[in-house]
């Protein structure tokens, strides 16, 4: 990379010494047919040849100085945006999802190409301005120092200018940039918060306030201009050709007329000497190039420096497909437990909810099965093996997520099932689609399983939450997390939803994330989540008859309406095929949900079909806190 940009550079400084030469040519020949000796073909061509042979070389020198930089860039793009990929693909998922998607499409977009400004071009045009004036004015030194020195001096006074209009840059800078932070808050909370603030009646509010700081910016950059305006002009404004001629060609009369010399000197002054003060006129914008290139380098720095997630020097492979909590203990500050002491164990074929008030950690404990963050004491194992020795992409294989906030990606909806496994087959992914409810309504769309989504295609909640069904039906996971779905407007779709969820239910490893009790009451066990510590464990009825943090929560939801959540349709799916061990004839998923056979066939479940005794029951009662899981991944 450094060695090519080297002779880019190298190129493209011969090429501006070889755009000077003709001038220097002229000049010369100027003189000697000025000099009052006869002209002759001997002294005239041969210059002549070397005019038009350097304007040819610096033409060619330069083309080629831009292929070999375009190509280093090229090279260096490719690189540092799969080094990013890669990096990013190896940070925790909390950081990442911390990450907003527009900070890593800057990272991988904005600022490589960035960098391709600063590599590709200004270093290029770097070379050019400080090589090309360093070779004229060397040259006019050597034709007359006394006019050489006038020449310099439009150069002089423009930096000084251009260093007073300068002053405080560094200040001003910044607070322009906090001025188009406040602009773009307060745009963003504007453009995404508009429902919200709508709602509320308060529209207005929110637009005054974008209004208040692109009024605030106004009045910034009036203040601005107004105090750099002068400088900046007068300093453009010497260095002009015009302004460096006549300072000359002034200088240069008085030398002719007194005798002090030739007049065919001043020729070379009047062609070459404006290159000497040209490069003023484009200092500030290659400056400006430099400046965004470097602090471009600095984020892409940073954001290679975050440390991944640590990959196991001695890789484990999973027997099995317990998950086990030992002990576990973790803190998002590294100084208030989210989570303390759990110990838990999730054996193959069950159902296990975690229950407990707003804030007791449910989605952190899930969360940290995904490795979404390590464990800060303890172990969660696998298999046996622990989490943090399997290798993602294989514990991505054991464990599935289904989360509210479904992601499609921009591509086919076949792609976005296949994910799930990559080297699935079009036939595969149609019956995982079928499997998940979803197949009918991928037919209906423009292009079937070819429809781009995310382009001018896009899925409803419960369509995508079917999608993801499908994606982890085909990864064919043994445990799969759940986060409890919310409820979908369509009466339909959800109910569509439950089915593919049985399906996707019967015969796994089922940790369901339960916002509302009625929903799990047929689980195998039930977690019950406080301050990040596990104060109940059992079953529905075990925990009712012990009469307390559960039987309380209970209670405190009864005789609300029936709920038909995902949850509740997984938990039966297992119940139904858990009760069915003794007719294990009666459903295939019956079959499936034999905790001792580890496999899962696919088989349907049946689907749930009238509300049992013990799930009539409950509302939501964290209806913010459903809304602020939406927004989560
Ligand atoms: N990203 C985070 N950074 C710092 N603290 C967090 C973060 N996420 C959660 N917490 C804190 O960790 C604790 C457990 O939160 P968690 O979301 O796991 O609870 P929960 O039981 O899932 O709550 P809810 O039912 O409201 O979703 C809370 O005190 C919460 O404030």
């Amino acid at each position: 990379m450094r060695r090519p940009l080297r002779a880019a550079i190298a190129l493209q400084a011969v090429a501006a010494l070889c755009g000077v030469v003709p001038l220097v040519a002229i000049a010369v020949l100027a003189t000697r047919l000025t000099d009052g000796s006869a002209p002759t073909g001997g002294r005239t061509w041969p210059l002549v040849s070397l005019a038009c042979g350097s304007g040819l070389a610096a033409l060619a020198l330069g083309y080629a100085a831009n292929v070999v930089s375009h190509l280093a860039d090229n090279t260096l793009q490719l690189s540092l945006r799969r080094d990013l990929a890669r990096h990013i693909g190896r940070l925790p998922l909390a950081k990442v999802t911390d990450m907003t998607s527009g900070a890593i499409k800057s990272a991988v977009q904005d600022d490589v190409q960035a960098l391709h400004m600063l590599v590709a071009h200004t270093l290029l045009d770097v070379t050019s301005l400080l090589t090309a004036p360093t070779f004229a004015l060397i040259y006019l030194f050597t034709v007359d120092w006394r006019l050489a020195l006038p020449s310099l001096a439009p150069l002089a006074l423009g930096v000084f200018l251009f260093g007073r209009a300068m002053a405080g840059a560094k200040e001003q800078m910044a607070e322009y940039g906090a001025a188009q932070a406040r602009i773009t808050t307060a745009a963003v909370e504007f453009a995404t918060g508009i429902a919200v603030v709508k709602t509320f009646g308060r529209g207005r509010n929110a637009y005054e306030r974008f209004v208040a700081a692109t009024e605030g910016f106004s009045q910034f950059f009036t203040r601005w201009v107004r105090r750099t305006l002068l400088p900046s002009t007068a300093a453009l404004l010497v260095v002009t050709p015009v302004a460096v001629l006549l300072a000359s060609v002034c200088v240069g009369a008085a030398l002719v007329t007194s005798g002090a010399m030739p007049a065919a000197d001043l020729v070379a002054f009047v062609l070459i000497g404006p290159l000497i003060s040209a490069p003023m006129g484009v200092v500030g914008s290659r400056m400006q190039q430099l400046r965004a290139g470097q602090a471009a380098a600095r984020r892409i720095t940073t954001l290679l420096d975050t440390p991944a997630l640590p990959e196991a020097e001695h890789p484990a492979v999973p027997q099995g497909s317990r998950v086990a909590l030992h002990n576990v203990s973790f803190s998002y500050d590294g100084r208030v437990d989210a989570l303390t002491g759990i110990d838990l164990d999730l054996r193959p074929g069950t159902v296990t909810a975690l229950v407990g008030p707003s804030g007791s950690g449910k989605s952190t404990l899930a969360a940290l099965l995904a490795r979404f963050h390590d464990v800060t004491a303890g172990s969660i194992t696998l298999g046996g093996a622990d989490i943090r020795d399997i290798p993602l992409t294989e514990l991505y294989r054991h464990i599935g997520f289904v989360l509210q906030d479904v992601r499609l990606l921009r591509a086919s909806v076949a792609d976005n099932i296949r994910l799930g496994r990559p080297d699935a087959t079009d036939d595969d992914v149609r019956q995982m689609a079928q499997a998940a409810q979803i197949h009918d309504r991928i037919l209906a769309l423009p292009n079937g399983y070819d429809t781009v989504l995310n382009g001018g295609t896009h899925l409803s909640g419960g369509e995508s939450q079917r999608i993801s069904i499908a994606r982890a039906l085909l990864g064919n996971p043994q445990v799969i997390v759940l986060d409890e779905a919310t409820a979908f407007a369509d009466p339909g779709s959800e109910a569509l939803i439950q089915e593919a969820l049985s399906t996707l239910a019967a015969g796994r490893t089922l940790l369901v994330v339960a916002h509302r009790l009625a929903t799990v009451a047929s689980a195998d066990s039930i977690v019950v989540l406080d301050a990040g510590r596990i104060v109940e464990q059992g079953r529905h009825e075990e925990l009712l008859r012990r009469n307390g943090r559960y039987a309380q929560m209970w209670r405190a939801q009864e005789g609300r309406p029936p709920d038909r959540s995902g949850a509740e349709a997984a938990t039966k799916a297992h119940g139904s095929a858990r009760d069915g061990v003794a007719d294990r004839s009666a459903t295939p998923a019956a079959d499936a949900a034999d905790p001792v056979a580890e496999t899962s066939p696919r088989a349907p479940a049946p689907a749930p079909t009238a509300e049992e005794p013990g799930h009539a029951g409950a509302d939501e009662p964290e209806s913010a806190v459903s809304d602020r899981k939406a927004a989560r991944p």
